[in-house]
């Protein structure tokens, strides 16, 4: 006889249990079915026919639990929880207070503690409040005489907490209301969805606003604790705001606590040059609504416009004392004035005898001493010695100057160089080059002529729209550039990064128009091209930054910077802070690190067995001015030119800064970053 329908089904059954986790299992129900299979389990081997089956089955005990629970189920969940009474924290402190009387046993003390403990009385509150369906605010009755157009009212309540309000009032030019004048994003008052920009005040807090100073009304709202309930008479044309989200960096510090004409202080956002700002409502055309892409939580602030901004800048009543005119200074940077407070001041120049003999020369001591004894033994009567030395030593030449002598050098560049590890020159670290970029006053046609439809507006604007970017593995590196006061170290952490990884970081070979010397290779420690192909680079915007020293023309061009990136590497240049504008360039998308001095005293510390890179001398140690000099110096790129920095590294420790410095590069290349937008809309 062939297995019985029920009992096949009963099987298969059975194998979906064992199959179901073992959890199921734990609980009343997946016993009970347990021993229905068991039990069904038993007529597998009977010869019965179906109604013996069923007979039995409907008898069973299990069966019976089975349907006990599934109508006790059925039972609670046709049953919904039901407040016991409307107002139990009433019965409750009753009970407490009786508790008081009566002499006390264990176990009514802890009843009173129970009933007394601040979960507890939560939690008879909050029963209350459902028992009594108290779920919305308790709004004033509305007054009897209502007019006849009081249907254009809206009675609005809002919960103050200890956040602004988030709107501002001011009076209407021409009738003379009071209205709500902007809506600040994300603020309690737009949370609400129930203010808006226009809504004319009738009422606060039950006082008529009629006849009333917006400070007054402003006032009342100070006082009033708990609810504020407005009662408006509501715009008719209420403006949509789209809420077009924008990114932009700040060109320009801005406090609003100092403007007099911030329609309210307090609704101010301050910002600094560079910070990135998310701005959330343009529909002012002076002033826009904007969050720091830092702190999105928070809710918006009050920003000037672009156009206002651009106003302000031109007006200076709100610049700080230090950084006078700074955010002006930096849209005009091919102004001579400007340039001045740039530049490196050439201490060392010219110097006396003393000096020249109390200077520790490295590298060129031989030819020095020797110097030094032609001086003394002509008895300050030499009118001119010219010392013609070997190319590969170094040549000194000397001119009495009004008392004074002036010494340069012509060869001192071979001591300068920089290998790396397996002994091979690095370009971009030699002397002439160095002093060139530092003596030259930069020629800012380069800079302008190189990007000659953005570049001035980037400087000029206010704010720059800006785009997340992260660099694809496929693209090119991006290229950094270190920036920093003289002295401070910019070069040697260049040179820090070059040597931990040859692979990977590399400067561009420099062009120049001097004569090659017979142990230089062309492209290895410069490109030497005649002055006339130098010229011709510089008109066609070849150069990045370029200048003169000595005679010869010096420069870092856009062909050497694109050979590293095009190798794969990571190009480092480092540069004269005049010349950002000119390398802010979407094929380049540059990453500036300014390199910052740390404190004086940590200077003193760190910098005690250092040297500093003069015009004059090599291998002079560090002295208060120059300290003085870097710190000043530093402090006027920060404001002329911070609103470009990426990142900010102080050189204190050089092994740690330099840590930093490549834990930086790195997010750099790898990470997301903000980059102007118009480098983006360029690249498609
Ligand atoms: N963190 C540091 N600790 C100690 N010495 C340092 C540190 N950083 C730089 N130096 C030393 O300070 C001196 C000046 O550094 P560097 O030549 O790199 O200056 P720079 O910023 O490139 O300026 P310049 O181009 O005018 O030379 C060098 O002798 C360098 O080794």
């Amino acid at each position: 006889m062939g297995l019985p329908q029920k009992a096949t089904e009963s099987l298969r059954m059975h194998e979906t249990m064992e199959m179901t986790p073992s959890g199921l299992q734990e609980n009343g129900l997946s016993q009970v079915l347990t021993m229905v299979l068991e039990e069904l389990g038993l007529y597998y081997h009977q010869d019965v026919n179906g109604i013996g089956v069923l007979y039995n089955l409907l008898q069973a005990p299990w069966l019976q639990s089975l349907l006990k629970v599934h109508s006790c189920l059925q039972q609670y969940i046709q049953q919904r929880p039901q407040p016991v009474l409307p107002k139990a924290c009433i019965l409750s402190n009753e009970v407490v207070g009786v508790l008081r009387e009566t002499t006390s046993s264990a176990d009514l003390r802890e009843l009173k503690r129970l009933l007394q403990g601040p979960h507890f009385k939560a939690l008879l509150s909050a029963h209350d409040m459902v028992a009594q369906a108290d779920f919305e605010p308790v709004l004033p009755p509305l007054p009897d005489n209502i007019p006849d157009n009081e249907e254009a009212m809206r009675i609005v309540c809002l919960v103050k907490n200890k956040q602004p309000l988030g709107a501002t009032i001011k009076r209407h030019e021409i009738t003379g209301d009071i209205i709500v004048a902007r809506v600040i994003h994300g603020g309690l008052a737009d949370r609400s969805g129930l203010l808006y920009a226009g809504d004319k005040l009738v009422e606060v807090n039950g006082v008529l606003v009629d006849g009333l100073e917006p400070e007054q009304v402003i006032q009342i709202l100070a006082r009033s604790e708990g609810t504020i309930v407005f009662k408006l008479s509501p715009v008719n044309d209420r403006y949509i705001s789209s809420h077009t989200m924008l990114y932009v960096r700040a060109m320009a510090d801005y406090w609003p606590q100092q403007d007099p004409a911030i329609p309210c202080a307090d609704a101010g956002l301050p910002f600094q040059r560079g910070e990135i700002l998310q701005i959330v409502d343009q529909n002012d055309s002076l002033w826009w609504q904007a969050r720091k892409a830092s702190d999105l939580g928070r809710c918006a602030g009050l920003i000037p416009s672009n156009h206002l901004l651009k106003r302000k800048q031109r007006e200076f009543w709100w610049s700080q004392p230090f950084m006078s005119h700074s955010c002006i200074k930096a849209s005009q940077l091919s102004t001579i004035g400007e340039e001045e407070d740039m530049k490196i001041e050439e201490k060392f120049v010219e110097a006396d005898e003393e000096t020249f003999e109390s200077e520790e020369l490295k590298g060129g001591n031989v030819i020095c001493k020797f110097f030094c004894s032609v001086h003394r033994n002509s008895n300050h009567l030499v009118q001119d010695i010219y010392i013609s030395m070997p190319q590969d030593l170094a040549t000194i030449w000397m001119q009495p100057q009004r008392h004074n002598y002036r010494l340069e050098y012509f060869g001192q560049e071979k001591e300068d160089e920089f290998r790396d590890k397996d002994g091979n020159i690095i370009a971009g670290f030699r002397r002439s080059m160095r002093l060139c970029r530092r003596k030259t006053l930069i020629n800012h046609m380069s800079c302008y002529s190189r990007c000659p439809s953005n570049c001035y507006h980037t400087v000029a604007a206010p704010y720059e729209e800006v785009v997340r970017y992260q660099r694809r593995p496929c693209d090119r590196h991006r290229l950094i550039v270190l920036l920093g006061p003289s002295g401070v170290g910019v070069n040697e952490m260049r040179k820090q990064l070059i040597d931990l990884n040859p692979s990977m970081f590399k400067s561009p070979v420099p062009h120049t128009t001097r004569q090659k010397k017979t142990y230089e290779e062309n492209g290895r420690e410069y490109f030497f091209v005649s002055k006339e192909a130098f010229e011709s680079m510089v008109y066609s915007h070849g150069f990045l930054e370029y200048g003169e020293y000595n005679g010869h023309m010096y420069g870092t061009s856009v062909e050497a910077v694109k050979a590293v990136l095009d190798a794969g590497m990571i190009c480092i240049i480092d540069l004269e802070p005049q010349c950002i504008t000119g390398v802010r360039t979407h094929e380049l998308k540059p990453y500036i690190i300014f390199i910052k001095p740390p404190s004086r005293n940590c200077m003193r510390y760190t910098r005690k067995n250092a040297s500093i890179f003069t015009d004059y001398y090599v291998n002079m140690k560090f002295k208060e001015e120059d300290f003085q000099e870097i710190e000043e110096s530093a402090k006027k790129m920060e404001v002329q030119f911070g609103q470009f920095f990426d990142q900010v590294v102080v050189n204190d420790n050089l092994e740690s800064a330099t840590v930093q410095l490549m834990s930086i590069l790195r997010c750099a290349q790898d990470e997301p970053q903000w980059i102007p937008a118009s480098w983006i809309c360029l690249d498609s």
